[in-house]
């Protein structure tokens, strides 16, 4: 899994002893029955992106680059995905590979020249296949988008099976590039909620990366500075967050150079009023569709929960107590704000691999699930090639 961060790869090794072995799932998606969570992160690596490979990743998502560039780049990823994912493969049954998103146009968008859905999400699955020795699921939005949903997010279904749990509303928070939740009402799936709120990290890495830095460690920058009013209240009025949900956006809607700001502003009042600015939308979202449902508690994940400046913003808007996944006792089992979204996709290619549907269209606004992802078999002559 590499976010739309896109600093590099998160690989989990995820058990599921609870679950039906592969090739048994024939009865369907079982009962959701006993504590969270439903499975164990056994093993966890985070492998950065080279500097070149990531400015590549970030030119495509600017919309620059030669279609050769971008088939290179395509080749580049698988190669990167199967270097992160074979230590941990050697015991897997199979690989699930999300891939990096470079361009998500979620609904057309004249103006962006976006004139139907598409989405791209690069990481060659052969090359991944070829190097494991192990087949891939890979590719999970096209399907969710096809089937008229805005492709994301996708981790809500995984995050209902194994970490849903009767008796209390909770909501999964993920700060990453972009901020998204998963609100998860007892185990009752059609009560999920899930939505992108807007930015998270995107905006104030791109400050950061204005002070020579890849992002605001520990919060520094925008400790630093004051939020400049007049600034946030022009972000506010960005129409993508009054659109209700389901709704998903890409890292190309929050990009700091496309966003009006006075160039007199210094970077920490910048940085401070990036955070101000995830906070508020994260809070109004709340506000607006989560909190009249009945809300327990929010539990952080995503780099964003590593940021002081962010988590406190975030628990002053909130009127519902933050917990980590510590808190839970979650870590115990290997579910880290680090590992869930690489554990999610695990689950995810497991379901697709048993024939299960893996999406929940009411949250994305498709017409019916999809088992999501595309297989690519296991090489015939398992080893890779020297
Ligand atoms: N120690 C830290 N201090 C401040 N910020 C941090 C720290 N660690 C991580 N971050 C922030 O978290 C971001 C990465 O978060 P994460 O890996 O969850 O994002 P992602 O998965 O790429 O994005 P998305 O979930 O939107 O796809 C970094 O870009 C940075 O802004
Ligand atoms: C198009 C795309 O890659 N979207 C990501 C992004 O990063 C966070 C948020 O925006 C979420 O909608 C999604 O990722 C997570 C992993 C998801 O699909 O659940």
């Amino acid at each position: 899994m590499s976010g739309t961060s896109a600093d590099g790869i998160d690989a989990a090794l995820l058990e599921l002893p609870d679950w039906p072995a592969l090739g048994e799932g024939g009865g369907g998606l079982p009962d959701l029955t006993g504590a969270a969570p439903r499975g164990r992160v056994l093993a966890h690596t985070f492998t950065p992106y080279t500097p070149d490979l990531r400015a590549a990743v970030l030119r495509a998502g600017q919309n620059e680059g030669t279609p050769a560039e971008l088939t290179q780049l395509h080749w580049a990823l698988g190669e990167a995905f199967a270097q992160a994912a074979a230590p941990l493969a050697e015991d897997a049954d199979l690989v699930a590979s999300h891939g990096q998103t470079v361009q998500h146009h979620p609904r057309p968008e004249a103006a962006r020249g976006w004139t139907r859905p598409a989405t791209l999400q690069l990481g060659e699955a052969a090359v991944i296949a070829a190097r494991t020795g192990k087949p891939v699921v890979a590719d999970f939005r096209p399907a969710d988008l096809a089937a008229g949903g805005v492709g994301a997010p996708l981790v809500p279904f995984a995050d209902w099976a194994l970490l849903a749990e009767a008796g209390i509303n909770r909501a999964l928070h993920n700060l990453g590039g972009v901020s998204n939740l998963t609100f998860l009402p007892g185990t009752d799936p059609a009560g999920v909620l899930a939505f992108d709120t807007g930015p998270a990290n995107c905006l104030l890495d791109d400050v950061a990366a204005l002070a020579g830095q890849t992002q605001d460690e520990g919060g520094a920058l925008a400790g630093a500075g004051t939020v400049h009013e007049a600034t946030l209240s022009a972000w506010l009025a960005h129409p993508e967050l009054a659109t209700p949900p389901p709704k998903a956006t890409g890292r190309e809607v929050w990009t700091l150079s496309q966003l009006p700001r006075p160039a007199s502003l210094s970077l920490p009042d910048l940085a401070a009023t990036a955070v101000a600015l995830t906070a508020r939308t994260v809070g109004d979202a709340y506000r607006r569709w989560v909190l009249p449902r009945g809300l327990d508690e929010v539990v952080v994940a995503g780099g964003g929960a590593r940021n002081p400046a962010l988590v406190a913003a975030l628990r002053a808007e909130l009127p519902v107590p933050l917990r980590t996944f510590a808190d839970l006792g979650w870590t115990d089992h290997g579910f880290t704000d680090a590992t869930r979204e690489a554990a999610a996709f695990a689950f995810l290619g497991y379901a697709r691999a048993q024939g299960w549907p893996n999406t929940l269209p009411h949250t994305t606004g498709a017409a019916q699930a999809v088992s999501a992802g595309k297989w690519t078999p296991a090489p015939l002559t398992p080893g890779a090639p020297s």
